[in-house]
């Protein structure tokens, strides 16, 4: 499978994006939180200048000099205590602030998001996976930024000092370059290991939940996987570490080698310093001056080196995290705003005609292989649809394309004629309701569970108890000691569990508290039921929702079922195979035609009767008639 990913958003733009939404969240603090941040560098830098005042004052044994120079590095070291306390307050602050801000935005654009794709492509689950694990951390963006533009100011005032000495000395900063763009070079490096790694460190905390998880304990035991899951863990872990190390050694040896060259040529300015005599600075000009300019190189030249690998790593940390976030907030921004930007249709209030799918094709995105290949469809209002076909045929896709949860790679789905791409997606979400087999289990109380279908009428106990009644599942709320108040889910204080089957019936019940949908999607809803109960649920539902969606809405109800016994009350069946739509039309079309379709219900229903011949029992599933879809 090929997942080819799309570029991050620029560097500098999303900084840019991140300082303003920083700027919005508490314009007055961060302002606070910057300048006394950049403030703190000035008295940090000139302290060499300070420090060599008294040594010259020292040497020539100036008692007024001392004095001036002790007052001067009191006031400097005064003043850098004091900005610096009150930057960290600051930038403390504002980034409390910040990260509750940013989390609940980042949170917000992953539930806007109107298709389903960054939850099921790999390329983007893995970077999501960073920007979710670092969202908190995004506040620190501000303070590290404003930190690493902090130690810039004091990297240039101090080679302003050298200089001041000897012009020449300022070359001392040249002999970091390397070390800065070693930094840089090599945590682009590491980054690129990391995301290349991301998969590894997903299959590694997902081997943990299931080996730590309730829910899959009891397979975990029965099958005996323990040591195996274990293994499996520590596999990943060492997949995801071991190139990690590798780089992070080669980073260390590359630092090594610069720190190196930084050193000689630091000791080569003190030399020439200390045997050029007295010249340069006029602060320092007079007696003791060549002490004075050696004290300052050396104190200058070893802060220089400080400022320049502080600034290097955190230049390096800067762009490994926080500009990285940065650009990934950047493109789930984006990505949320292409799929709001392409919808200004509302949603209609009926379907009059129909949905039709013409020359539908679908790959997943960032993959080669073609699921759907030019489908052409009608779905007439006012029906009920069922659609049939071999395990990955593309009935679920079919159904997700339906939703809206993806785009059609090619061709288009129409409501009434109105294409689906150009309908707000939130607008059309509001007039579906589904089931799925994949169904969440809702941990609340049981009215909340089922409510959450309709939130608008989630305190509506009538609504909810219809709900339940459709979907077959009074007996589950029976059980329950207090009802549909009833806490579900064990980990919850006086939580009751409740078996595969019976989530699926509150599940199924969930799908149906919106009354009157444009379109209901069941797929594969009763799996865990006895095809029993799915048939007569089915055949009580598909003659309420002939009698209630074409009266009103014009809705289609689409059911994925693998048993044919409920297929056969559809209005219409589709068959998919070969990626498209083999066969179309009514139980008794279908048939006659003697097909796929045709086949493979004669196989499910010899099956049964069989079954039930050798139980004694009457086979009356495959016996009942279809609806009149008049
Ligand atoms: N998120 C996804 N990303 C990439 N490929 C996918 C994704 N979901 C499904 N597929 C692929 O698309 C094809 C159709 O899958 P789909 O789930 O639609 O089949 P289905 O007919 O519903 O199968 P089943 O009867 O087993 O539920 C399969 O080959 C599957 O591997």
């Amino acid at each position: 499978m090929n997942q080819s990913t799309d570029p991050l958003p620029p560097a500098g733009a999303a900084l840019a994006r991140s300082l303003r939404r920083g700027y919005r969240t508490n314009p007055g603090l961060i302002t606070v939180a910057l300048v006394t941040t950049l403030a703190a560098a000035a008295p940090d830098a000139l302290f060499a200048l300070g420090l060599a005042a008294l040594v010259q004052g020292v040497t020539a044994g100036d008692g007024l000099r001392i004095t001036e120079a002790v007052a001067f590095v009191g006031v400097l070291a005064t003043a850098s205590w004091l900005l610096n306390v009150v930057s960290d307050r600051a930038n403390r602050r504002f980034a409390d602030r910040a990260a509750v801000a940013l989390e609940a935005h980042v949170a917000e654009l992953q539930s806007t998001i109107s298709t389903i794709e960054h939850h099921e492509r790999a390329d983007h689950l893995d970077r999501i996976s960073v920007l979710r694990d670092h969202a908190d951390a995004l506040s620190l963006l501000y303070s590290q930024l404003f930190s690493t533009v902090g130690t810039l100011v004091r990297l240039v005032l101090t080679v302003g000092l050298l200089m001041s000495v000897d012009p020449l000395f300022g070359l001392l900063a040249l002999a970091a370059v390397p070390g800065v763009l070693v930094a840089n070079r090599r945590s682009a490096v590491e980054k690129a290991v990391e995301e290349a790694g991301a998969q590894h460190e997903r299959r590694a905390r997902h081997l943990f939940d299931l080996g730590t998880s309730a829910a899959a304990g009891k397979e975990i035991r029965v099958a005996g996987v323990q040591q195996w899951l274990r293994e499996q863990h520590w596999a990943a872990w060492t997949r995801r570490s071991a190139p990690l190390t590798r780089v992070r050694w080669v980073s260390t040896a590359w630092s090594a080698a610069c720190a190196t060259l930084f050193g000689a040529a630091f000791l080569a300015v003190v030399a020439v310093a200390a045997h050029q005599g007295g010249s340069g600075s006029g602060v320092l000009r007079g007696s003791g001056q060549t002490a004075a300019q050696v004290a300052l190189v050396l104190a200058a030249g070893s802060r220089l080196s400080q400022f320049i690998s502080d600034s290097a790593s955190q230049t390096q940390f800067f762009r490994a995290i926080w500009l990285d976030v940065a650009r990934r907030l950047a493109w789930l921004e984006d990505f949320a705003a292409a799929g709001a930007a392409r919808a200004d249709r509302p949603a209609p209030q009926r379907i009059r005609h129909g949905i039709r799918l013409e020359e539908v094709t679908f790959r997943y995105p960032g993959t080669d292989r073609t699921v759907l290949d030019r489908v052409n469809l009608d779905l007439p209002a006012g029906t009920v649809i069922a659609i049939v076909g071999e395990n990955g045929a593309g009935k679920s896709t079919l159904v997700k394309l339906l939703c809206g949860f993806y785009t059609p790679t090619s061709g288009r789905i129409t409501v009434d004629g109105a294409d689906l791409g150009r309908i707000d997606p939130a607008d059309w979400r509001r007039r579906l309701a589904g089931a799925f087999q994949d169904f969440f289990r809702f941990e609340y109380p049981a009215r909340v569970a089922v409510g959450v279908g309709d939130l608008d009428r989630i305190a509506d106990d009538d609504a909810v108890r219809h709900a339940i009644e459709r979907a077959g599942a009074q007996d589950v709320i029976d059980r329950l000691e207090h009802g549909l108040d009833s806490q579900l889910g064990l980990t919850w204080p006086g939580g009751t569990d409740l078996s595969h089957g019976q989530w699926q019936k509150l599940a199924l019940a969930r799908g149906f508290m919106r009354d009157t949908p444009l379109l209901l999607v069941l797929d594969e809803p009763t799996s865990a039921l006895d095809a029993e109960i799915e048939h007569a649920l089915f055949e009580r539902f598909a003659a309420a929702a002939h009698a209630d969606t074409r009266a009103e809405t014009g809705g289609i109800t689409l059911l994925v079922s693998h048993r044919f016994s409920t297929v056969r009350m559809a209005d219409l069946i589709i068959v998919l195979s070969g990626e498209t739509v083999a066969e179309y039309g009514t139980h008794e079309q279908l048939t006659a035609r003697a097909g796929i379709y045709a086949e493979l219900y004669g196989i499910q229903e010899s099956a049964y009767r069989a079954g039930y011949q050798n139980s004694g029992a009457t086979a009356s599933l495959f016996t009942s008639t279809s609806p009149d879809p008049a």
